[in-house]
């Protein structure tokens, strides 16, 4: 009684110092649960003020703060019984609402067509999350079922950058598709965040929010339950504060899985993503394609790029350049599979199974078997039509093009050949010594919400991770610095077929060097740090 009392009152004490966790790395969480310095319930109730205190950046679309309190209480038992689970145990997280959970939200993946969806299954990665003993707060806006660069095209409408100058006149774009996870980390509401990475969704709003995100390889975590947008390219994938609680949380979201056959099957050493200690990059080559130097490139986008150059050399790393000379041609090549494959995926949304469907007042029926057909084929066609937004349906059409008999050669079977050639390209970098290379992540810094929105301009933000993407690669964005307005700048290390471990390594060198924790964004911390 009296042990138990005296805990109490250390963890009250510290309760008026949930400030100085906020906005800090999973790691130091994990750290502060493990000497019962703050208790994961403590810890989720900070992390939900924050959530309640930041609204106006419209991250969270579905809270699910009563199950959180609750797996929050268990994890304090499991930790006083001494059967804490291991780093996520107590851990408060995000998950993009591209992920199917079994819990009081609904799973919209951003779209109408898919309004008040209660899903009946867990996906596999939310179940180690929960496995693991992290406590979900709720699902995060994205655009809609990933389709997007900024985080507008949702039905919740959109995210805004927490780095903004305000969050009204001058607000900034969160990136995309995943902005609000990315977001939610920069602002201190969660440790870890889900997001999914098609071709750019996880490292463009990383490097836009000044966070680490990580597209892990493809198949490394498994797809099951995460809703499908173009399933050669879909990457579950997440966001943290630095590369080390990357680190952390990789191995417990990767593994097997017998519910997606394209999961990767090795099981995973048990040295896999454990890091030395004391990281040299001594005998590491890293490889700087001269094909990313595209014309357009902005001055401080490029000093950034020999800044981690820099940073690398002084890791000991050996920095050469190399070359990939069909980059040019990823853009278009993804963009030609990527419609087609959601063309075919989004096929399901018919008004019919599930989710939205348009009135049937007007549409006539009678017995007569031709009117059944064409009442049939309205209601497929008003309940898309109204069902998915303007940026969906430009890609289901793009897509059917492509597929169409008399286009399908010219197009579709083409963009197979050209991704297999620049898979190749890619394998001749590596095989030719180079470890793992350095990209900005993006073509710009985060550009304006309110700006202008051709859809062309919007392709071009993914110029830098798509060609990864194409290749299925490891590929990370660590937060490199600000530009001279003050907002985060990002830089891409991509790694060999299944080489986390080695982009992670060079990821915590760099950011042991940067130390970009040091820069907040002051407005959403107001008075909370
Ligand atoms: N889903 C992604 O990876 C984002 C990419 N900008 C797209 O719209 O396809």
């Amino acid at each position: 009684m009296l042990k138990s009392n005296a805990r109490n009152a250390k963890w009250l004490v510290n309760a008026r110092n949930f400030t100085s966790i906020k906005g800090k790395s999973l790691a130091e969480a994990s750290k502060a649960l493990e000497t019962q310095t703050i208790s994961a319930l403590e810890l989720t109730n900070a992390c939900i003020e924050q959530i309640e205190a930041t609204r106006q950046l419209n991250m969270f679309v579905a809270d699910t703060f009563e199950s959180a309190r609750q797996l929050a209480k268990e994890s304090d038992i499991r930790r006083s019984n001494g059967n804490a689970r291991g780093p996520l145990d107590g851990i408060p997280v995000g998950v993009k609402d591209i992920f199917c959970m079994n819990n009081e939200a609904p799973t919209t993946c951003g779209s109408k067509i898919l309004e008040g969806f209660k899903s009946p299954y867990e996906s596999t990665v939310t179940q180690r999350l929960l496995d693991a003993g992290a406590i979900p707060l709720g699902k995060l806006n994205m655009d809609e079922f990933g389709m997007g660069s900024a985080t507008k095209y949702s039905k919740f409408g959109s995210t805004i950058n927490p780095w903004s100058k305000d969050f009204d006149k001058n607000a900034l774009v969160a990136g995309g598709s995943s902005g609000a996870s990315a977001a939610a980390i920069a602002s201190g509401c969660v440790f870890a965040a889900l997001g999914s990475d098609t071709g750019g969704s996880v490292r463009q709003p990383a490097a836009y929010c000044g966070v680490t995100g990580i597209k892990p390889n493809y198949g490394r975590i498994s797809r099951h339950g995460m809703i499908a947008y173009a399933s050669s390219l879909d990457t579950p994938a997440f966001f943290t504060k630095t590369a080390k609680d990357a680190s952390i949380v990789l191995p417990l979201l990767s593994g097997p899985d017998g519910k997606d056959s394209t999961a990767i099957q090795d099981s995973i050493s048990p040295g896999w993503c454990q890091l030395p200690s004391s990281l040299n990059l001594n005998g590491l080559t890293v490889g700087v394609p001269k094909e990313y130097f595209v014309q357009e490139l902005p001055e401080e986008i490029l000093n950034v790029w020999d800044q981690g150059i820099k940073h690398l050399k002084e890791a000991g790393a050996r920095v050469v350049e190399t070359s990939l000379p069909l980059t040019k041609y990823a853009l278009p090549t993804y963009y030609i599979l990527a419609c087609a494959e959601a063309s075919s995926n989004l096929s399901r949304y018919d008004g019919v199974r599930y989710g939205h469907r348009a009135t049937t007042e007007g549409i006539a029926v009678n017995n007569d078997d031709s009117n059944q057909a064409n009442a049939l084929h309205d209601l497929y066609c008003r309940t898309r039509s109204e069902g998915f937004g303007e940026e969906v349906q430009r890609r289901i059409l793009s897509g059917t093009f492509v597929l169409s008999a008399g286009a399908f050669n010219d197009y579709y079977e083409r963009a197979v050949i050209v991704r297999e050639r620049i898979r190749k390209d890619f394998a001749n970098s590596f095989e030719s010594g180079i470890d793992v290379l350095l990209t900005p992540t993006t073509p710009t810094g985060p550009f304006s919400l309110h700006g202008n929105a051709d859809p062309i301009d919007m392709f071009m933000n993914d110029i830098m991770t798509i060609p990864a993407s194409l290749a299925g690669l490891p590929s990370i964005s660590v937060p490199t610095a600000l530009s001279a307005d003050g907002f985060p700048l990002g830089l891409q290390l991509i790694g060999a077929p299944k080489e986390e471990d080695i982009i992670l390594q060079a990821a915590i060198a760099m950011e042991n060097q940067i130390n970009f924790n040091q820069f907040i964004p002051t407005r959403v911390y107001e008075g909370t740090r």
